[in-house]
């Protein structure tokens, strides 16, 4: 039997770092959105037990396991099952990138294989496992955009959040998210953030537009910097690093703005742009 599965990037709205944990790492309160950007995610169940995965389109650099393998093996090891699994993921959204990219793939197989293997963990228990394998992963499996507390896993709806269409431009340089967390200095205990309302206008939700972590990234990487310029200066109504970065998006109302902006910013060498839409 073999299933195809969508795992889309997600962005942060807004990226509050509220404290740090005993074990290192922050809690957070956090705006997060899913948008039409998509690995492509093909399962196989196979006679040869254990676990293979194959990422085509992208080098992931040496030495780290997919977190999609263990996402694989402990749907495996959950549901008992007396086979194999062979992952294919043909990588559209960049790595190490700030967009979820990993995590995505690794919800996309365990929702995948609680189908495929018939274990129906429900989607609560699917979210605590996720959890043990990264942060963002329950997100991805909650499915809506979410205010995201705890660490990035206390997760709740938000609603009326208006669908805008974003520009998300990647310079072309990998992040890691271990490092930023690590280079920030908590000076003093966060605020608290709340889960803000007025999200229906685009006034509203640039208002909403921050993250703790560019002061982090952007000094290492001042090309974040220009690109937030450049997608002001055609027409974003705002801009924002997404995650622990490089990616950066700008929120357009229309789709014409958004399409030639797109376009412009592809034309950098280096550079990739991509026009989405908020899930
Ligand atoms: C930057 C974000 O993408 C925003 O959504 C997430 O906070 C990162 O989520 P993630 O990549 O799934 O994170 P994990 O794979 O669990 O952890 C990567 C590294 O980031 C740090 N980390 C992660 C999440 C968090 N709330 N605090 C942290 O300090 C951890 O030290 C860890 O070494
Ligand atoms: N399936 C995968 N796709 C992408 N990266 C993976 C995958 N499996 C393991 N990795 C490793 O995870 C690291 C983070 O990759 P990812 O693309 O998920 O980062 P990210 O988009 O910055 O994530 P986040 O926004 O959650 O911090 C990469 O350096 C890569 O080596």
């Amino acid at each position: 039997m073999n299933k195809t599965f969508l795992a889309p990037a997600k962005i942060n709205l807004c990226l509050h770092v509220v404290g740090k944990r005993p074990d290192g790492y922050h809690e957070l309160a956090m705006l997060m959105q899913r948008v039409s950007l998509y690995d492509t995610v093909r399962i196989a169940l196979v006679a040869e037990g254990g676990v293979r995965v194959v990422c085509k389109g992208v080098d992931l650099p040496p030495g780290g396991e997919n977190i999609a393998a263990r996402a694989a093996r402990r749907m495996l090891e959950l549901s008992g099952a007396d086979c194999g699994v062979e992952i294919v993921i043909d990588k559209a959204i960049p790595v190490a990138a700030g967009l979820g990219g990993g995590s995505s793939d690794a919800a996309a197989v365990l929702m995948g294989l609680d189908e495929m293997l018939s274990t129906a963990l429900g989607k609560e228990r699917l979210m605590a496992e996720g959890g043990k394998l990264g942060a963002d992963v329950p997100f991805f499996i909650f499915k809506e955009p979410a205010w995201a507390t705890g660490i990035g896993d206390c997760l709740e709806t938000v609603p009326s959040l208006a669908p805008f269409w974003y520009v998300l431009v990647n310079p072309g340089v990998a992040v890691s998210t271990a490092w930023v967390y690590q280079n920030l200095g908590l000076t003093s205990p966060g605020t608290v953030a709340r889960m803000p309302g007025f999200l229906e206008t685009t006034a509203g939700v640039v208002r909403l537009l921050h993250n703790d972590l560019e002061g982090v990234t952007i000094p290492r990487y001042p090309v974040i910097a220009s690109l937030k310029e450049r997608l002001l200066g055609l027409g974003a109504a705002g801009a924002l690093m997404s995650g622990s970065g490089p990616t950066v998006f700008g929120v357009f109302e229309g789709v014409e703005a958004a399409r030639a902006a797109c376009e412009e910013l592809a034309t950098v060498p280096g550079w990739r742009s991509f026009l989405v839409r908020a899930l």
